[in-house]
């Protein structure tokens, strides 16, 4: 995709309402350039003695006339303009996040969230103001000044005049080259120190309460407080050019008045003109000097854009890295998963965060998964669900390569319940069942009582109703997470991965809920990972993961009796828990 390619897109798309509105900006053009034509006419007869009543009446009605179609005329071509431009910017807002939706992890862990936001926001409204105030202000300045030399001309005025005149205006072309770049260079710096601000107060807003916890507000505004600063300064920078800029396009535009006044005023003592056209001609210069500020107006506009245009180009352009080949398979059910030397490093890193894995999961198999912290158990089942590209080996699922199967049927039979339960600023209701918002009450009530959330619910005063506050932190961790336990069970996926889905849930509690999953997904096949051996324990085989690789596996009972990591853990955990 080139740079432009968005907006040639968009225009080509919309062409007959384009060519309409430059149309009417056009005629209304002629239209304006008419008045100093008119009124030195005008003044010519009340020099001359013939000007009477009816004439008087005439040249009102004819400026009236001009006034008011010229008013209709512009306004209807710039409205069309201004509404294709507010047009442009939701459907482009819409195409990016669509795009955010089709992108990888990977792509997430490279870019904060405050640059994405600011390309939803900043770039999509600098790129509709350029292409809204550019084809306005464009048509209508060239369209004016050219309408104004050409009535010149029709009205008698001098070549010479016209030319001496006109002569300072000749240096603003070469005042554009030399500003035009400055101006873009300073505008980029802006739109970079505004999209680390949004992401500062990301992060600051998020951490709020760490923050507050740790009375740490003074670094907090600090922090906050320097990336304003680097906005004053780069903004500050970047105005001082645009004034001077946009000063020097009407000081010249003043020196051709002077010029007019002196060499035209002689030439009308001298009766080489008429006072008319004198008057005409003064009258046209100051209309020219609207248009001329409008070029630079519009020069300093695209310039700002340009790069936003690059960004949001680049954006679209984005292929995701983890997609569906051509001839990909849906899956409609998981029976068997075989994952054979697989190797995994995440991308722009060299160390395999996975080695050699190999795994058998049986239909309606439990799987225990545990291991150190950082040892590979949440990457697993990342690849697992295609979150990432496996970067040698192969998981096949029912006998196909899971790169041969449609990311969406293998992520509709996942149900997948992650360690940090994010919860929607929606209903407790919506949440649980985010997988079909359709469903009935009587699902999503069993649903909830599957993960023991079901009393904390119908003791709030809204019960499912209860709207969740922002990230859903008007429920504790341990009823945040049940909640979004429950989310994943609604699924009824053929697979089920609890990935220390209960870390914050007491162990009794936890303990109820596997005894009760146990009971409903006979013959299911689920995947726990877990830090505590009693969420494990009954697991048709464990898995002990260190450093990436599988270092046990077995059941309860043979890990015990073969000694190692897991049997130190367990000895942990019993001690532990005969210490409470
Ligand atoms: N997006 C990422 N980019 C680079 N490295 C990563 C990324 N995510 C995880 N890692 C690294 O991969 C390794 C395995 O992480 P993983 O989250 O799979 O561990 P885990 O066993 O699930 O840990 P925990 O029990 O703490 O959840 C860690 O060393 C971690 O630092």
């Amino acid at each position: 995709m080139n740079d432009y390619q968005l907006l040639k897109d968009y225009v080509r798309a919309h062409i007959p309402y384009y060519v309409l509105a430059i149309a009417l900006i056009i005629t209304s053009n002629v239209d304006q350039s008419a008045l100093p034509r008119v009124l030195g006419q005008f003044m010519d007869e009340l020099q001359q003695g013939t000007i009477t009543h009816s004439s008087i009446l005439h040249y009102s009605l004819l400026l009236l006339f001009i006034t008011i179609s010229y008013a209709a005329l512009f306004g209807i071509g710039q409205y069309t303009v201004m509404r294709l431009g507010r047009k442009f910017e939701y459907t482009t807002r819409q195409q990016i996040f669509y795009k955010f939706t089709t992108l990888s992890e990977s792509y997430y862990s490279k870019q904060g969230t405050g640059k994405l936001l600011s390309y939803v926001m900043n770039d999509v409204t600098s790129v509709r103001e350029s292409i809204s105030n550019g084809v306005n202000q464009t048509t209508n300045a060239v369209f004016l000044l050219i309408s104004c030399i050409v009535m010149m001309l029709i009205s008698g005025i001098p070549i010479s005049l016209l030319v001496i005149s006109v002569c300072p205006l000749v240096i603003i072309p070469f005042l554009v080259v030399y500003f035009g770049p400055q101006i873009k260079k300073r505008s980029m710096k802006v739109q970079e120190a505004l999209a680390t601000m949004t992401e500062s107060a990301e992060e600051q807003l998020g951490g709020i309460r760490v923050t507050k916890t740790f009375a740490m507000e003074n670094i907090a505004q600090t922090r906050f407080g320097q990336t304003v600063d680097d906005i004053r300064d780069s903004q500050l920078k970047l105005v001082r050019m645009s004034s001077l800029f946009q000063a020097l396009l009407p000081f010249l535009g003043s020196i051709s008045l002077v010029i007019s006044l002196l060499v035209g005023g002689y030439m009308t003592l001298t009766h080489r003109i008429t006072l008319g056209n004198f008057v005409a001609l003064t009258l046209y210069l100051r209309i020219i000097m609207g248009p001329l500020q409008q070029i630079g107006n519009v020069i300093n506009m695209m310039q700002r854009s340009r790069a936003s245009l690059e960004r949001v180009n680049r954006l679209l352009a984005e292929v995701p890295d983890v997609g569906d080949s051509d001839d990909a398979l849906p899956l409609n059910h998981i029976k068997e998963i075989r994952i054979e030397h697989l190797n995994f490093a995440y991308p722009n890193t060299d160390n395999n965060v996975l080695r050699d894995i190999h795994l058998h999961i049986q239909a309606g198999r439990t799987i225990g998964i545990v291991g150190k912290t950082g040892s590979g158990k949440t990457t697993l089942v990342k690849l697992l669900l295609r979150v990432y590209n496996p970067a040698s080996g192969s998981i096949r699922i029912n006998g196909t390569d899971i790169l041969n199967i449609s990311l969406d049927s293998l992520r509709q039979s996942i149900a997948y319940v992650p360690q940090g339960g994010f919860l929607f600023s929606t209903t407790i209701r919506d949440n649980i069942a985010f997988s079909n918002r359709e469903a009935p009450m009587s699902e999503v009530e069993a649903a909830a009582r599957q993960a023991m959330i079901y009393d904390s619910i119908a003791s709030f005063p809204n019960q499912f109703e209860t709207k969740l506050g922002e990230r859903g932190l008007t429920l504790s961790g341990g009823q945040r997470q049940r909640t979004s336990l429950a989310r994943g069970l609604m699924k009824k996926a053929s697979l089920l991965i609890l990935d220390d889905s209960m870390s914050a849930v007491d162990a009794v509690t936890e303990t109820n809920i596997i005894t009760r999953l146990r009971q409903e997904r006979k013959g299911k096949t689920t995947i726990i990972i877990s830090h505590r051996i009693s969420a494990v324990r009954h697991a048709d085989e464990i898995i002990v993961l260190d450093q990436g690789q599988i270092v046990q596996r077995g059941t309860h009972e043979q890990l015990l009796a073969a000694g190692g990591i897991y049997a130190s853990l367990h000895q942990i955990q019993e001690e532990g828990l005969q210490h409470v």
